[in-house]
């Protein structure tokens, strides 16, 4: 870990976007996740670390109930944002995704042009009301994702005709279309070589100017990089939860230490 870059950023807010309070979840009887408690900040970099198999992609699925896609997987407890609970009835889930999107491990982008892939959220949310505003949504989200430039001049070819690390950033630029207020990211940058993922880790650092950014990383240096928060998970249980420099230099439990010194994982 002495190569680590430990960067000291200030944390801008303490707003808190994201409430979990006794969260539970099972996989058919399989208890997955015990008792989570933890208040996700607004315009911050939070990230889950652990060993694997510990839980960390489990509840950032709660975070959008994508959850709710897995037939055997029952989620308890209260998760709520900006103070309405996420798992109430009349929360519409599509809706949910619109505001808390989410970009997976492996690039996935649609089998449909450039274009398309970041219009299509705009188009299915009715965010915009003419070409010329889905255009401007579309390229605004491609410089968001920084992008713009290196595909400009073929909007119409498919998206899956572009670089790994390309794809990652279309997904961003994909998930960023709708304007979420949150960003879950599952492991972005697993996929990628060293120049996309520095790419990447650049865009998550602008993007949390303008909302929360949840990220699931195997890389305790990219935690550290990217990050002002970071929870550590082990067997299912949130041990350890608070700023990133912290629970790097001066963690609190001794099964976090021997997490980021490589004694467990
Ligand atoms: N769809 C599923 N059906 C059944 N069990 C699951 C499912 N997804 C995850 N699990 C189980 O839940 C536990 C937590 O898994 P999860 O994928 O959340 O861990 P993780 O920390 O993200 O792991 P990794 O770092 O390997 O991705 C594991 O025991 C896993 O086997």
């Amino acid at each position: 870990m002495n190569d680590m870059r430990l960067v000291e950023r200030d944390v801008d807010t303490s707003d808190i976007k994201i409430t979990a309070r006794g969260v539970q979840v099972y996989y058919g009887t399989a208890h997955a996740l015990k008792d989570v408690d933890v208040d996700i900040l607004d315009k911050t970099v939070t990230a889950f670390i652990g060993p694997s198999g510990c839980g960390k992609s489990t509840f950032l699925r709660c975070l959008n109930r994508m959850n709710d896609t897995i037939d055997s997987c029952r989620v308890e407890g209260l998760i709520s944002m900006d103070n309405e609970d996420i798992y109430d009835k009349r929360v519409d889930p599509v809706q949910l995704r619109a505001k808390v999107g989410m970009v997976f491990q492996k690039p996935n982008p649609f089998p449909k042009s450039i274009y398309d892939n970041v219009a299509y959220g705009p188009k299915i949310h009715g965010l915009t009301r003419s070409k010329a505003e889905l255009d401007e949504v579309v390229e605004t989200s491609l410089r968001r994702a920084a992008l713009w430039d290196e595909v400009k001049d073929r909007l119409a070819s498919p998206g899956t005709g572009l670089s790994g690390g390309q794809q990652q950033r279309l997904c961003i630029a994909r998930a960023v279309a709708t304007n979420p207020e949150v960003l879950l990211m599952d492991e972005p940058c697993s996929a990628l070589d060293p120049i996309a993922t520095a790419q990447v880790e650049e865009l998550i650092d602008e993007l949390r100017a303008q909302f929360s950014v949840v990220i699931v990383t195997h890389s305790m240096q990219q935690a550290a990089r990217v990050s002002q928060r970071t929870a550590f998970f082990h067997l299912g249980n949130l041990v350890e939860y608070g700023e990133t420099g912290h629970i790097f230099t001066n963690p609190r439990d001794p099964r976090t230490e021997s997490y980021i010194t490589g004694r467990i994982g």
